[in-house]
């Protein structure tokens, strides 16, 4: 039969089915199924799967996984692995405010480079938008729209955006990724009543009484088909799969400018005649966002290095 993951945790996964629309609490047969190895986690929320019955009411057992159209992973670096946080999303909604807890765009440089890896849509939404929006951070949005980023302000507290927000996202499944306090439950409650509430209890089965949501959790809209899959808090998103000589082809607005550096290869740190830096002290890159690159290269280097 097959079945959609909702949720899952140390190998138990919560699969509901395509035709009976029930749900089951499903292991995977045998040792290993035949999913990609180098995953942390062989399952995630938004999976297809084909799983069948025990003969004990609401078990099941997984048997193979479906291709996914994207998925949105970073690297773990306890378990030295990928880590799926969420698959088969139409977007993943990044949400960021704009002050407190302050306005976080390293994060949405990251998640702009892993969504790419998975070939996922992502778009921005600043959260708290009844907040004052410093001018770094308008000059900083500004120039991810100019990169083509969809940007979008909510406020829970005043409703600006939540109802297009919500018409828009109806009957879809779509992730939503932020770091704890930019106000991610508050607004998926106005979007889904009772939202947080699932997730809450989810967690507390799940975790057996840990209370760590440290699993993405598929929410059903209330009166139309599609989910919201709501992710954990996340705190780091650690890139993967990049060397850091091709860490430049992430960043479109650096790419295009590399055949003016002089030197060929150049990873715009300390060379000379370098155009990226130069576009840096013209203006014509932000700062912000190139301090961002070189975190990001200093990381890969690091790592390089280790293993
Ligand atoms: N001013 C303002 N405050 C908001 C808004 N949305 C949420 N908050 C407040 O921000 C705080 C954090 O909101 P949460 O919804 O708990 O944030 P979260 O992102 O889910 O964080 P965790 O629960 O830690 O994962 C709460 O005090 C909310 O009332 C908003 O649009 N404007
Ligand atoms: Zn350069």
């Amino acid at each position: 039969m097959k079945g959609l993951v909702l949720w899952g945790i140390n190998n138990i996964f919560s699969v509901k089915g395509e035709e009976d629309g029930r749900i089951r609490e499903c292991r995977i047969k045998g040792k290993k199924m035949d999913f990609e190895t180098r995953f942390y986690n062989p399952l995630s929320a938004g999976d297809w799967v084909e799983f069948e019955d025990n003969a004990e009411e609401n078990k099941g057992m997984l048997l193979s996984r479906y291709d996914r159209t994207n998925y949105f992973a970073r690297w773990n670096k306890k378990g030295r692995a990928l880590q799926t946080l969420a698959v088969n999303m139409e977007t993943l909604f990044c949400i960021v405010s704009p002050e407190s807890p302050p306005f976080r765009p390293r994060f949405i440089d990251r998640a702009l480079i892993l969504a790419e890896q998975g070939h996922l849509d992502v778009a921005v939404i600043l959260n708290k938008s009844d907040q004052e929006i410093p001018e770094w951070v308008a000059q900083r949005l500004e120039n991810f729209k100019s990169l083509g980023l969809d940007v979008r302000y909510t406020s829970c507290e005043t409703g600006e955006g939540v109802d297009s927000l919500r018409e828009e996202i109806k009957g879809k499944i779509v992730g939503f990724a932020g770091q704890s306090g930019v106000g991610k439950s508050t607004l998926l409650n106005l979007l889904i009543p009772g939202a947080s509430q699932k997730t809450a209890e989810v967690s507390e089965k799940m975790s057996r009484g840990k209370h760590t949501t440290n699993f993405a959790v598929m929410i059903p809209y209330d009166n139309a088909p599609g989910y919201i899959i709501d992710t954990p808090g996340i705190r780091d998103l650690l890139l993967w799969g990049i060397e850091s000589a091709d860490l430049s082809h992430w960043f479109p607005d650096f790419n295009c400018l590399e055949e003016e550096c002089s030197f060929a290869g150049c990873r715009h740190m300390h060379e000379p005649k370098c155009a990226v830096k130069k576009a840096v002290n013209e203006g014509i890159i932000n700062a912000d966002r190139y301090e961002s690159y070189m975190r990001m290269m200093k990381e890969l280097i690091e790592n390089e290095q280790k293993y």
